[in-house]
């Protein structure tokens, strides 16, 4: 199936409203890179890969509505709106890596009109959204190899097609062992507060027809004590130089529990969640969201008025509870340090 939840077609970029699945697939039309944030900031569109090619897009349109004689007007102006887009999100490096990359595509072609050029830009977000996928596909090959014969794999939140550009970077490896014939049967915890697993991952899979089971995420422990988990598999948001994680909240909790249990823990993202700038995982920044998604569900309250929450959208996995990090230039495991750079020399 691997649903793209993000289409462009005739100046117009349609994005599936990730807040209302599983039960309304709805597309929304973006044409203003001012709504496209706020698409991004909402979670309409999540999950870093997807928001980065949102996020080259809404810069596409941004630049298409500048008006500037020379590339000396255009691109101050083409920065701000950048700059927009860079902040609806802090955690996840790929928003970052997508909008570098049109930055860098416009300052590589400043010798063309800005009419020339903004067409380029247009063609350089549709490369980012093919790229994503094609990546993915390979990454998909290379972790499909530490997928057991027969395996029963949890995973955390929504690192599938609707996270990225279709295919999925933790569910690419499931979708791609299942495609080596590998018995794979997932267990997908429902993720709370904004319940990406029990709404989106769930969905995804059942719609693949992979076998998929919904679990709290406070049964994650138990059902690994019963002997019911051979691995766990997630995506990521940023990967620091050393090799510490930021996925989403509850990762780490699922990762010291696959240590306890002896259990292999993947993280399968793209180089583009890669950040070699930074050292190690307290670096990351931590979104914060809204009250709101820990207090109600839709308009149901379900804690007292007032009530001190905190709401941290991710948090950090240290290198050494990782057993490998996949990603489409091949599996680094051990010294991530020297490997994750190594990727790098390997070309894009
Ligand atoms: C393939 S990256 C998916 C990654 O993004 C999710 O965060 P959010 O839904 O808040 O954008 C989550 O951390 C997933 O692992």
């Amino acid at each position: 199936m691997s649903i793209k939840p993000i289409e462009y077609r005739d100046g117009i970029l349609r994005m599936i409203d990730q807040r209302l699945l599983p039960t309304e697939e709805t597309w929304l039309e973006y044409t203003d890179y001012r709504e496209v944030a706020e698409a991004i900031r909402s979670m309409v569109v999540r999950g870093a890969p997807a928001i980065g090619v949102a996020a080259a897009f809404g810069a596409a349109f941004g630049a298409r509505d500048i008006e500037a004689e020379n590339f000396e007007a255009f691109y101050p102006e083409f920065e701000k709106v950048c700059a927009l887009l860079a902040a609806t999100r802090p955690t996840a490096v790929n928003l970052f890596w997508a909008l570098d990359r049109m930055k860098h595509f416009a300052r590589a072609n400043a010798a063309y009109p800005p009419a020339d050029l903004k067409t380029g830009l247009l063609f350089e977000a549709m490369a980012i959204a093919d790229e994503d996928d094609r990546l993915n596909r390979t990454m998909g090959r290379h972790g499909q190899a530490l997928i057991p014969e027969q395996a029963r794999v949890l995973t955390h939140c929504n690192a599938g097609a609707l996270a990225t550009g279709g295919y999925g970077t933790a569910l690419g490896v499931i979708r791609a062992a299942v495609a080596a014939g590998k018995k794979v049967a997932v267990y997908a915890d429902e993720t709370r507060p904004f319940l990406q697993g029990s709404r989106l991952t769930a969905w995804e899979l059942q719609k693949d027809k992979i076998p998929v089971t919904l679990i709290c995420d406070n049964m994650a422990g138990y059902l690994m004590s019963k002997g019911e988990i051979d691995c766990v598999i997630v995506g990521a948001d940023r990967i620091a130089a050393n090799g510490d994680v930021a996925n989403k909240i509850g990762t780490y909790t699922v990762a010291v529990l696959a240590k306890e249990h002896g259990l292999p823990f993947y993280v399968a993202a793209p180089l583009s969640t890669i950040d070699l700038s930074i050292p190690d995982g307290s670096h990351i920044p931590i979104e914060e969201r809204d009250r709101r998604e820990v207090t109600h569900s839709g308009e149901r309250q379900l804690a007292p008025e007032g009530i001190e929450v905190r709401n941290p959208a991710f948090d950090v996995t240290p290198a050494r509870l990782v057993t490998a990090i996949i990603t489409e230039k091949g599996v680094v495991q051990g010294d991530y340090q020297s490997g994750l750079q190594a990727l790098f020399g390997k070309g894009r």
